[in-house]
């Protein structure tokens, strides 16, 4: 050998050897670079099965807060695409060029990810990416800014136009959504940057979940026809998913679930009747259970209550010591009494599995000195209830140790922020342990319910299950379906009908649907009130039983009226909004929404009080012509509703009406205040470009009630709104009508007496030497004599409401009549619409103003304290 080949050897070899050092030190730098940024290497595979296995599980069980990284050439990225094609996850990629299969990849990928980051970048093609990209940006279209949240992001640095690629990002465990590509670089270049590889294409998948549906695995594919749960992760991925649905079922068992549930708990399920899951709790426990916060968004019906339950009572069981008696360890929070009593008595079974853990239910309308002694006697471990009765607690009793809290749930979360508990809430949370876990659940999504989960929550999952409506169209006016929130058994339909037909249209409706469990939802209590002492009078209705339900209720006839409607298997419950939301009657078939809800949101609440689990049921909607535009609004919220013809050769009621009203005075009261409370409650309508009051046609309105007279509100005295359509009834004194109750009657006739004899003792001021002697014009009164007057008016009021508080002491008046007379009340006395009423804020507020009166009632004789209050009672009105 010479030398000049022995030094190419030397060279060659020399040559190799560095070569392979700087791949070993390349590797190894990285692989320091990536663990101290806490990014994972999907390591390089020989086949790209594997990788995509990998992939899969990774993107599956990854529990870690890292990103996973893909680095291929063209080749091989054209087989990655070809193989999530052949596992249905990609359709039509033939043919395609790189940057097409890369967009298609990203919008399939971005799809079944829900607001999961897929942020990718390619070596030469930057522009025709950026073009593909920004498409499958804007066909993601649920990429949105509320998600991008990693801290380094505040301050994005703006790169106009770089359409270089960055090999890797730390994004940490977030989901980062884009406009554009040149928003996604700015993005990304302001959490970091690490030094370029050469290498052809890079994709770079976040921790992310995909759809459950659409697994890689090719066993367990096979969607689930009817339901699909999504899971949103804003943190980590997530735990195995619900697999087939069955019905309203999933395939998971309760038996079988990961993490395992304990023995005692599947017993109670399966003692329940419970054995496999619906997907909100398929998707649910799991979550809870593996440390996470959960923000669930389900349709009505489908189960969200044991999806909490479970997880306290296993959360609870984990703990190694019993606790002690007044250490609370989960709290429960709902809007209403009735929600919070259903749920106690759901878990009741789940609860009595824990040895030496003690539950309580606090609601309002209980004494709460006496609900304060239970407490501080019994103590309690779980504790759920309304926000108002739950924060009082947390106020006044500090016996209760909340340091050990493990977790706190909010029911129907959007309903106890707009029922205004938003204050009691923060509080709640104030007090509670950070490090805690939260699970969050409504059947809507509001802003508010998305600012809760930002402020209660701690990187949340959100579960959001969606079912997939008919998907084809059967008969004229139907329309085709997409995934919407609605339970699946659920057929929603809308009739549009004449102001002063609705009435007819209703009793026609119940008629035809006589033998069925119906729901008939007006706007306010008053109209609750009337309809349920009307339709009981009408030839067609009678001997149906019908039980009205409503917040101004009081407690004990409330749990009555819902108890009887339960057991009923046929029935009417004319009822308002306190009963749209959570409450679980079993086997309704029918819910009428005679008033549209003033909340969008109640829409598909009351609609969901049928259909519920795996049942079927209809809803229906009257609206008068002009809200037509309302069934447009409905669908565009993803509720669709078919039209149900409006017919036209219903019986007239309105003359049964009227003559019922002429025969009784009560019917005829009720009717009026029915009335003006919808009048004044569709004034509040939240969709008011929809609901428009100016369009209000009164007088075909009044006709509907069957008033004999139209009252005389503002609105109609100034003419703002149509009285076209009445047809008075001629000849009638009104108050020449008696009430049929004789007791009422007699003391109706007693007070006129009265009246007239007062009447008659002060004589009527003589309007014509008034006119003669036109009054000086008055002085202006000084500062002091406007006090002195004030507070002149101020005591005779109070001595006024300290007298009525008396009485209701003495029982001569119900609570009704004294919040009437003081105007603590609404001004007609039940014009609230919505059931405002029904709120345990309300009840704070009536029991302050008692306590207001005694104070008030104490420095009576005009002391010093009471004028200084009496001024600031003046200086608020
Ligand atoms: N896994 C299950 N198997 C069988 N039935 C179930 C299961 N989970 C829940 N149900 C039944 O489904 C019905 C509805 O459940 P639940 O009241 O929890 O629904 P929800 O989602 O809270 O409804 P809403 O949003 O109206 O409050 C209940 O009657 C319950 O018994």
């Amino acid at each position: 050998m010479d030398k000049r080949t022995k030094v190419f050897i030397c060279a060659a070899a020399s040559y190799w050897f560095l070569s392979v050092m700087a791949i070993i030190g390349r590797s190894r730098k990285r692989k320091r670079v990536a663990r101290r940024e806490g990014i994972t290497y999907a390591p390089m595979f020989e086949r790209d099965r594997k990788r995509i296995d990998y992939l899969n599980d990774k993107i599956w069980r990854n529990d870690t807060t890292c990103v996973d990284m893909l680095r291929m050439n063209k080749a091989r990225f054209f087989r990655f695409c070809q193989l999530f094609r052949d596992h249905a996850l990609l359709e039509d990629t033939v043919h395609m060029c790189v940057e097409q299969q890369v967009a298609m990849f990203l919008h399939t990928v971005g799809h079944n990810v829900r607001n999961r980051v897929i942020a990718t970048n390619f070596g030469r093609s930057g522009e025709t990416v950026s073009h593909y990209f920004n498409k499958v940006l804007h066909a993601i279209g649920e990429l949105r800014e509320d998600y991008i949240r990693p801290p380094s992001l505040d301050t994005p640095t703006k790169i106009e136009g770089d359409t270089r690629w960055y090999p890797y990002f730390k994004i940490g465990a977030r989901a980062v959504a884009c406009r554009s590509t040149v928003h996604l670089c700015s993005r990304l270049a302001g959490i970091q940057r690490a030094p370029l590889i050469s290498y052809g294409l890079m994709l770079v998948v976040s921790a992310c979940q995909i759809n459950p549906r659409k697994r890689l695995n090719p066993t367990s594919r096979g969607p689930n026809p009817k339901h699909s749960a999504s899971q949103s992760p804003m943190a980590t991925s997530s735990p195995p998913p619900p697999a087939a649905a069955h019905g309203a079922l999933t395939e998971q068992k309760f038996l079988e679930m990961s993490p395992a549930l304990s023995a005692e708990v599947v017993e109670a399920l399966h003692r329940g009747g419970f054995r496999r899951c619906t997907p909100v709790q398929a998707a649910t426990i799991p979550h809870l259970l593996s440390h996470k916060d959960v923000a669930v968004d389900a349709a009505t019906g489908s189960g969200k209550t044991l999806s909490f339950i479970v997880p306290v009572v296993e959360i609870l069981r984990r703990r190694s010591s019993p606790p002690k008696s007044h250490e609370v360890l989960a709290v429960i929070v709902s809007p209403t009494r009735e929600l919070s009593s259903q749920i106690y008595n759901v878990a009741q079974p789940f609860f009595a599995t824990l040895k030496g853990v003690s539950s309580m239910v606090l609601v309002g309308g209980l004494d709460i000195k006496a609900e304060l002694k239970r407490v501080d006697e019994q103590g309690a471990n779980i504790l759920v209830g309304t926000p108002g009765k739950l924060c009082d607690v947390m106020q006044r009793e500090d016996t209760l140790d909340f340091k050990n809290l493990e977790i706190l749930i909010l029911d129907e979360a959007d309903r106890l922020l707009d029922m205004g508990f938003q204050k009691q809430i923060n509080f709640i949370l104030s007090k509670l342990p950070k490090l805690r876990r939260t699970g969050l659940f409504s059947a809507t999504q509001t802003k508010a319910v998305a600012e809760l989960s930002k402020a209660g929550l701690r990187n949340p999952m959100r579960v959001e299950v969606k079912t997939e409506a008919k998907a084809t169209s059967k008969g004229p006016g139907q329309q085709e379906l997409g995934p919407s929130k609605t339970p699946l058994g659920l057929r929603l339909e809308y009739m549009i009908c004449e102001a002063s037909k609705k009435s007819s249209q209703l009793v026609d409706f119940l008629v035809q649907n006589n033998g069925k469990k119906i729901m008939v939802y007006f706007a306010t209590c008053a109209c609750v009130d009337y309809w349920a002492v009307v339709l009981p009078l009408l030839n067609s209705l009678k001997g149906s039983p019908i039980i009205a339900y409503h917040g101004k209720m009081k407690q004990g006839p409330r749990e009555k009226a819902l108890a009887s409607f339960s057991a009923l298997s046929s029935g009417i419950l004319v009822c308002t909004d306190v009963a749209a939301r959570g409450l679980d009657i079993p086997s309704v078939d029918l819910i009428v929404q005679y008033d549209p809800p003033q909340d969008p949101n109640v829409f598909i609440h009351r609609a969901g009080r049928t259909a519920r689990y795996d049942q079927e049921g209809d809803a229906i909607v009257f609206l008068l012509p002009k809200e037509d535009t309302y069934v447009e609004f409905l669908k565009l919220r993803g509720v669709p509703l078919t039209e149900r013809e409006c017919p036209s050769n219903t019986e007239d009621v309105v003359p049964q009406i009227r003559s019922a009203a002429l025969e009784d005075r009560n019917v005829m009261e009720k009717g009026l205040r029915a009335f003006v409370s919808f009048v004044r409650a569709y004034k509040e309508h939240h969709c008011s470009y929809i609901f428009r009051w100016k369009d209000l046609e009164i007088g075909k309105l009044a006709m509907e009630y069957g008033l004999l007279q139209i009252p005389s509100m503002p609105e109609v005295k100034h003419h703002s709104l149509s009285l076209e359509g009445f047809i008075p009834v001629d000849d009638v004194d009104v108050t020449q009508i008696k009430y049929k109750d004789k007791a009422r009657e007699k003391q109706r006739k007693k007070a006129l007496k009265r009246k007239a004899e007062e009447e008659a003792q002060t004589p009527k001021p003589e309007k014509k030497r008034a006119r003669e002697k036109p009054e000086k014009p008055k002085r202006k009164k000084t500062g002091k004599q406007r006090q002195s007057i004030q507070t002149k008016e101020d005591l005779d009021e109070l001595a006024h409401e300290y007298r009525l508080l008396k009485k209701l002491k003495r029982g001569d008046i119900d609570e009704d009549e004294y919040e009437k007379l003081t105007g603590f009340g609404d001004s007609d006395g039940e014009a609230s619409y919505g059931d405002a009423s029904d709120l345990d804020e309300r009840k704070e507020r009536g029991n302050k103003a008692q306590k207001n009166l005694k104070q008030r009632g104490k420095g009576r004789g005009g002391s010093r304290r009471f004028e200084g209050k009496s001024k600031m009672r003046s200086k608020r009105r």
